[in-house]
């Protein structure tokens, strides 16, 4: 019940960090399955041209769809097809939701796309086949998909069960109750005249779970009003509407 990803791309060697540290560790566990294909495998020019001129004019160049239709029939082969993520700036929010329903998966393929992108044809053409999510990790344009898929992978494979040490964490991080993640402290108690906020070392267990809450709060409000106005509405307690 491992996940599988395989990813496309025409520099597969971004794809490396992947393999180190806790998702390597991970991939040699089995947890996951991580298998790059470089694109121009696909091609059959002497150029391994994988990009052309843009009809209706315009900068840039956008991906070839024959050759990304050659690799992802070979790559999406198999009896139950895979879900197809396709990063671009245009593509819908990737959420901690997202990341949540990802790694229920079974297989994903996530395609790079380099230049403006990779002709919607393809992207068509594959939605008749298996779901196809154009998905965007922000509002800022990247040179290539490839750093938009390290992201959405670690992001998912860390909610893989094993992957992570202690898994309590994994339900605690920011988003999962619509917060973001209010400040934290560790040893020593006071470090560069800078003191650790004496509730975290009261033993006061209610007291420091107010507290935490509270700095969540208002963190969220600060940086992040539009989470606060997406919470349902018994979210909040008169305490916390009194923040
Ligand atoms: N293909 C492509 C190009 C730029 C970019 N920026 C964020 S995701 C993405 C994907």
């Amino acid at each position: 019940e491992a996940l599988r990803i395989d990813v496309v791309t025409i520099f597969p060697e971004y794809l490396a960090p992947l393999r180190a540290a806790l998702l390597g560790k991970a991939i040699d566990r089995g947890l996951l399955q991580l298998d790059v294909h470089d694109l121009r495998n696909w091609t059959h020019d002497v150029h391994k041209a994988v990009d052309d001129s843009p009809y209706g004019g315009g900068p840039g160049m956008v991906m070839k769809p024959q050759v990304w239709g050659e690799a992802l029939d070979e790559v999406c082969a198999g009896p139950t097809p895979p879900r197809l993520v396709v990063p671009t700036p245009g593509g819908r929010p990737f959420t901690q939701e997202m990341a949540r329903e990802y790694a229920a998966e079974p297989w994903l393929v996530f395609a790079c796309g380099r230049y403006e992108g990779i002709d919607q044809r393809v992207l068509d053409h594959y939605a008749s086949r298996m779901p196809v999510d154009e998905v965007s990790i922000g509002d800022y344009v990247l040179v290539g998909g490839e750093v938009a898929v390290l992201v959405m992978v670690e992001a998912v494979a860390r909610l893989l069960p094993g992957v992570l040490g202690n898994p309590a964490s994994a339900q605690e991080d920011s988003f999962s109750d619509g917060l973001l993640e209010g400040p934290c402290y560790t040893r020593p108690e006071v470090w560069r005249d800078l003191a650790v906020p004496d509730v975290l070392r009261s033993g006061n267990h209610a007291a420091i779970a107010r507290w935490r809450r509270d700095r969540a709060l208002e963190r969220t409000f600060h940086r992040r009003p539009d989470l606060l106005a997406a919470l349902p509405e018994d979210a909040l307690d008169r305490h916390d509407r009194a923040m």
